[in-house]
């Protein structure tokens, strides 16, 4: 098999993406393709060819992310990867990953972040886990909500229509970016995503709907869901509410929409997936319990350039450690490290000096966003104290933390 590795060329566009649909098996709907050839950075897309067939595909995304102290830093999102079942287990995912995050380095880009289609295939290139993302299954008969003071204030209007107010949605949803780590800033073009809503991937639910909430007459928040409905055999409503997302600035705000969410007439369930760990209505609830929360894994990160990301980022106490990494597929970042920061601001630069923690670049960017402790690591034994007398893990964990939990609200 002689096959070649080499960028996309944009009238291969078409005959790429079939590769990844082919790969994940997954049926085309209306409007999917469109949107996925507006959003592809065709000059960022590798590929595979046998002869002239296409037969594997990585793309890339120049997003910016923010990370602890609300900085947003340049991640490459890494994307759309494939490889044809005639062509697996060759090495081509591994030769994709190798080409990508050397180009990710020569476009200084400090971080590559991506979310997996199976967790186990990135660690070896350095990813971590970084963030979770909640689900949960609320039993609406059982399950009862306080909301905060300020609900009754808030007035909720409900359109049919999600495009009608988009624009107001993704003006607040810019206002929340820089407030959470692991939130992306949207790309020209990326607000048609949380609005794609093909009939044929709706399984006997609504269309998408979205209800706004205001306050004198400011949007504060909003909820995009849909309805699937269904009857018992004795004709007791048992719907099922589904949300799509949902983005609020205060807790007033919160409380009103969660609460119209658990109140709608006919439904038996709410249905929730990719919430944040932190999600103010867990707070709100009669019944944990009842709501059967569960998480998932949400973006790995992979610092590209050890220096670059962790000065990028600010630390929740003062800390100046000196951190011994490897990183076996980008040699580049092995070595000694030293970090020195604070809530201000932060240094990372080479050095000689003794090391106090020895991990990979993997635990690195689970610890990144803050919040994955590097104490949970070490109890894991992914992360090492050598620090003569210990403290080391103490100081550096406590500084890594992330007040807010560090949350991806929507896929690439
Ligand atoms: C960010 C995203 O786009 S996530 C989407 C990823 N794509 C998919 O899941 C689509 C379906 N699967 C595929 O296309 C392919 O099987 C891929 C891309 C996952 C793997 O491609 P391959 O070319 O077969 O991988 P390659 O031969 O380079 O393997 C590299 C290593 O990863 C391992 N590996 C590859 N796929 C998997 C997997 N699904 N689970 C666990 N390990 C895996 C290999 O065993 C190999 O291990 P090694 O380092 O010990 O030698």
């Amino acid at each position: 098999m002689t096959t070649e590795l080499r960028a996309l060329r944009p009238v291969e566009w078409d005959a790429w993406y079939d590769n990844l649909l082919r790969t994940f098996s997954v049926v085309e709907a209306a409007g999917e393709r469109d949107l996925y050839r507006e959003l592809t950075e065709t000059d960022r897309g590798l590929g595979v060819w046998d002869g002239d067939q296409p037969v594997a595909t990585a793309g890339l995304f120049s997003f910016r992310m923010t990370v602890p102290g609300g900085a947003l830093v340049p991640s490459a999102g890494v994307t759309m990867v494939s490889v044809a079942p005639t062509h697996r287990r060759r090495g081509l995912l591994r030769a994709l990953m190798r080409r990508q995050l050397d180009d990710v380095r020569e476009n200084g880009e400090p971080l590559a972040v991506l979310t997996a289609s199976e967790p186990e295939i990135y660690g070896r290139f350095g990813y971590g886990l970084a963030s979770r993302e909640m689900g949960a299954t609320i039993d609406l008969g059982r399950v009862s909500l306080d909301v905060p003071e300020g609900a009754d204030d808030i007035r909720l209007r409900l359109t049919h229509d999600p495009a009608s107010v988009s624009e107001a949605c993704e003006e607040l949803y810019g206002r929340l970016v820089p407030l959470r780590p692991g939130m992306l800033e949207r790309r020209p073009g990326w607000e048609r995503l949380p609005l794609l809503d093909p009939e044929a991937k709706r399984e006997g639910a609504s269309p998408l709907r979205c209800v706004t909430a205001e306050r004198n007459g400011e949007l504060v928040g909003y909820a995009r869901y849909a309805v699937k409905p269904a009857w018992d055999d004795h004709e007791v409503p048992r719907a099922t509410v589904l949300l799509r997302d949902l983005e609020a600035v205060d807790p007033a705000a919160h409380g009103a929409l969660w609460r119209y969410l658990f109140s709608l007439d006919l439904a038996s369930t709410l249905r929730l997936t990719a919430r944040p760990l932190d999600d103010p209505w867990l707070h709100m609830v009669s019944n944990p319990r009842r709501c059967a929360p569960y998480w998932n894994d949400g973006l790995f990160v992979r610092p590209v350039d050890v220096g670059a990301a962790l000065a990028a980022r600010t630390y929740a106490a003062p800390v100046d450690v000196v951190f011994e990494v490897e990183d076996a597929f980008c040699p580049w970042n092995t070595g000694r490290w030293r970090l020195s920061g604070d809530a201000k601001g932060a240094q990372c630069a080479p050095t000689r000096d003794a090391a106090d923690l020895a991990l990979t670049v993997r635990e690195l960017g689970a610890a990144y966003l803050g919040g994955v402790p590097l104490s949970a690591l070490a109890g894991a034994g992914r992360v090492r104290e050598l620090r003569t007398g210990g403290g080391a893990l103490r100081e550096a964990s406590t500084a890594f933390r992330s007040d807010v939990e560090p949350w991806l609200p929507h896929g690439f």
